[in-house]
């Protein structure tokens, strides 16, 4: 039977009393001490390998990464590889995947709007089919599933700054649809297993994250301007730049994300870090901290660009018990330390 939920919005029902489906028997033996077998959808992006990161760290963690490498790469992975706990797999999660595991965090999908919109279809195939065959596999091995979903659900939002109880201004039929609709089909997916089969679910809706590792010609805008800088090439700000985010330093974001996997909330919780920046803001921060010789340049931008970003995160404090803690101030240099070794651009003295 399902039950109110207790997270504000009364009239909907969110959650349920089914019992979730058994873990496997290994997880109440007596003698034998099973490690924690975690899949990784995406393992090979720029979140999953830090989240990777965090879980290597935990001797009892053994760490399977299922990724198709369409923006992620081996590299990211680099120091796991060959590691007895460490297993990666070339795998679509459009495709049914077949292994034993106890949690699953579901990361795989391309992130950067040029990416995703690059394949639009096959964008949507990812939201909707890889999640109904990652749940499949978690319903048929009782395993917990944390879904990464986005701030996008909100789309051009109408309420300021973002709660989880509000529903959202999407465009089901512009550009950027196969995400954040995808997205939204995704959460729709992981709660109706939950109530139909009892699955335990966690949701998270992360905030623009940043750091180390992101594919220096991502197309988003932290890692754009910081390339730029270091390249002497102009920021390309697009129109009309007073459109704001909030940006999340992604060993915040990662920490998050475990405190929702281990604690006992479904969400959907916003991870985000709550400083909002125009983009022109952005611009001139990385072009003092970085580079001050490089111009700022306004470009056109692209259709349905939400226009205001900023996380309420009151949930997460209240329920994981999580704040972010870099500034953008501080999480920029160390992301410009790692693009300079990667670009082979050294400080100027
Ligand atoms: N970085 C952010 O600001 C942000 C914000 C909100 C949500 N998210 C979500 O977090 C997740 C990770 O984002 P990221 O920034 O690390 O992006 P990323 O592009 O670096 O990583 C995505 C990974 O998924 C893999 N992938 C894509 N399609 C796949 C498929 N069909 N099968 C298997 N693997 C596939 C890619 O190869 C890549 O390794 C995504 O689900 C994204 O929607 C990210
Ligand atoms: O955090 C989120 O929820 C989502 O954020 C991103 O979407 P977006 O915020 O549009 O990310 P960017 O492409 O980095 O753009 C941010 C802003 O910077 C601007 N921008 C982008 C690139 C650039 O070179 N210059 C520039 O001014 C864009 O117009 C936009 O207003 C991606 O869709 C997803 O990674 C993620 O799910």
């Amino acid at each position: 039977m399902a039950t109110d939920s207790s997270n504000g919005n009364g009239h909907h029902e969110t959650t349920t009393t089914k019992k979730p489906p058994s873990p496997s028997p290994l997880r109440f033996s007596k003698f034998f001490q099973s490690n924690m077998r975690i899949l990784v959808t995406g393992g090979a992006g720029f979140i999953g390998s830090h989240l990777v990161d965090r879980l290597m760290e935990n001797e009892k963690n053994e760490v399977i990464v299922a990724d198709n490498y369409f923006t992620g790469s081996k590299d990211n992975l680099q120091k796991w590889i060959g590691h007895p706990r460490f297993e990666l797999i070339r795998h679509d999660v459009t495709e049914p995947l077949l292994i034993e595991v106890d949690q699953i965090y579901h990361l795989a999908c391309p992130a950067s709007p040029i990416f995703y919109k690059y394949n639009p279809v096959k964008t949507i195939k990812t939201n909707v089919i890889g999640t109904m065959n990652m749940l499949g596999l978690a319903k048929r091995v009782g395993a917990r599933i944390l879904l990464t979903s986005t701030s996008e659900v909100y789309g051009d939002p109408l309420v300021h700054p973002q709660p989880e109880s509000y529903w959202g201004n999407v465009n089901p039929i512009g550009v950027r649809s196969c995400y954040d609709e995808g997205k939204r089909v995704a959460e729709t997916l992981m709660f109706d297993y939950h109530r139909q089969h009892g699955l335990e679910i966690r949701i998270a809706r992360i905030f623009n994250t940043y750091g180390p590792r992101m594919n220096i010609d991502d197309g988003r805008v932290v890692s754009n301007f910081i390339a730029q800088a270091l390249r002497g090439e102009p920021l390309t700000v697009q129109c009309p730049g007073t459109q704001t985010r909030s940006f999340c330093y992604v060993t915040d974001l990662v920490d998050g994300l475990i405190r929702l996997m281990e604690g006992t909330n479904t969400g959907p919780i916003n991870l985000g870090n709550p400083g909002e920046f125009t983009m022109t803001e952005l611009a001139e921060t990385v072009k003092e901290l970085i580079n001050p010789d490089v111009e700022i340049k306004m470009v056109e931008n692209t259709p349905d660009d939400p226009r205001q970003r900023k996380p309420d995160i009151t949930k997460a404090k209240e329920l994981l018990g999580w704040e972010p803690k870099v500034k953008l101030r501080d999480g920029l240099p160390l992301m410009e330390e790692n693009f300079r070794l990667r670009l082979g651009v050294g400080k100027k003295n």
